[in-house]
């Protein structure tokens, strides 16, 4: 039977053992005391897992790189049937690690993260006795696109000892996994940051059982990272993103002037100057369907979009205008669906002289747009995501709206915010 194992990985004790309790039910059989929650509580975490749930396997995710006898014996001692260490650490620091690990009667997981040839590594680690080996792709590479499937599949089934999967799985690739041979499916954030812890765990449960049952339809289909940005962003918000990038991102002075109106879309850019309309009105025949027009004009009192522009724009199927100046026409421009974000709004136009660019790099409400940039705008603003990163932004900003959702459930029941996160715990000492 493969075993599925849930990973707390957050850092908050009394958290845990709700999101524990509840994935338990779910169908979760090894629960883990995920690094963060090592670090956050210590030992301790391990033992009040072991308190609460005396017939489950603990495993303790210690991430161990040097002193390996210690630190088994440690989590050994806490209550912990499983220890993690990595495989990055020295062939010494494995050895230690199983004679402390035999000494306690626990089994020893090697966490093969981060390392450059898994198929090599593993099968050093048999030959010093390792019998349960996880192939893992950690959070922040995970954010990039990777994914643990990628390794299993070099590695092979049969490389002589128990394989464990772990990295962002979800019930259709906890599935694909266990029909790449896994025997462990280890799941994180999709249980713990689900509204509805019970009911993932159930989930990754039924998919791995199906396995079980025979049933190898419904693998992965695979979507291409721009498929997948696109169906983040229209979920997130732009608070969300904003959120994953640090908190930055986000356009100044400029607002939406027909809320309720979303923008996706990647980014046609347009300078212009003092109200000049020539540039933005020949940026719409140059958009394709779903670009966003973003302009900087430089005067927030003249206008330099209006209604006729607005009716050009829909019949190209633009997504939506971002302006960092004035528009105008607004009767006009209700009766259409396009989203508009603007600084101001003024019925003085200005004239088409042609002066400034498209597609060139631009600043339009304090932030650097390049052509091909996402923009993300709703309600609370407008955010730009380079090119380059809107892939791991729009994974970091999915993985900050599954938390928020779970907080939120959490607030639901009755706590506060302030319990739930335990803010007095976590001020920043002076
Ligand atoms: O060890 C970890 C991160 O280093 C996680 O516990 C592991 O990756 C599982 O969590 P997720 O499913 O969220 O990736």
């Amino acid at each position: 039977m493969v075993l599925i194992q849930v990973a707390l990985d957050v850092v908050e004790l009394d958290r845990a053992l709700v999101i524990a309790k509840e994935a338990v039910a779910g169908g979760a059989d090894w629960v883990e005391a995920g690094t963060p929650l090592i670090k956050s509580e210590g030992m301790n975490a391990v033992r009040k897992l072991k308190e609460a749930f005396p017939d489950k396997t603990i495993l303790a995710d210690m991430k161990t790189m040097d002193a390996g006898a210690i630190e088994v014996e440690m989590a050994a001692k806490s209550g912990a049937g499983v220890v993690a260490v990595l495989g990055r650490a020295d062939d010494i620091v494995i050895s230690e690690s199983l004679l402390a690990a035999k000494k306690y009667g626990v089994q020893l997981m090697v966490d093969l993260i981060s390392i450059d040839d898994p198929a090599a590594r593993a099968e050093e680690l048999v030959r010093l006795g390792v019998d349960l080996i996880n192939i893992h792709v950690g959070i922040d590479r995970q954010m990039t696109g990777k994914s643990p499937l990628e390794v299993l599949a070099k590695l092979g089934s049969s490389c002589g000892a128990k394989i464990a999967v772990a990295g962002g799985l979800k019930p259709d690739t906890a599935k694909e996994a266990v029909l790449m041979g896994a025997d462990i499916v280890i799941v994180g954030s999709y249980i713990t940051n689900s509204d509805h812890v019970e009911n993932a765990a159930r989930a990754v449960r039924t998919a791995v059982d199906g396995v079980a049952a025979g049933s190898k339809t419904g693998t992965v289909g695979k979507k291409t990272q721009e498929e997948e940005i696109f169906e983040i962003f229209n979920r997130v918000s732009s608070s969300n993103i904003s959120d994953a990038m640090h908190r930055k991102g986000a356009m100044s002075g400029v607002s939406t002037l027909f809320p309720g109106r979303k923008i996706v879309g990647r980014a046609v850019t347009v300078r212009t100057f003092g109200g000049d309309w020539a540039k933005p009105v020949e940026a719409i025949d140059m958009c394709g369907k779903g670009d966003v027009i973003v302009i900087y004009n430089g005067d927030r009192n003249i206008a330099m979009w209006g209604g006729l522009a607005t009716k050009t724009a829909v019949n190209k199927k633009i997504a939506g205008l971002v302006v960092d100046g004035a528009v105008r026409d607004m009767d006009e421009m209700k009766k259409y669906d396009l989203p508009v974000f603007a600084a101001n709004v003024v019925p003085n136009a200005g004239d088409p002289k042609g002066l400034g660019e498209i597609n060139c790099e631009i600043k339009c409400g304090g932030q650097l747009v390049n052509p091909g940039d996402f923009i993300v705008a709703d309600d609370s603003g407008i955010v730009v995501v380079p090119k380059e990163k809107a892939y791991e932004i729009a994974r970091r900003s999915e993985e900050v709206w599954n938390k928020e959702k779970r907080i939120l459930d959490e607030i639901e029941r009755g706590q506060s915010m302030s319990s739930v996160l335990e803010l007095l715990k976590w001020e920043k000492q002076k």
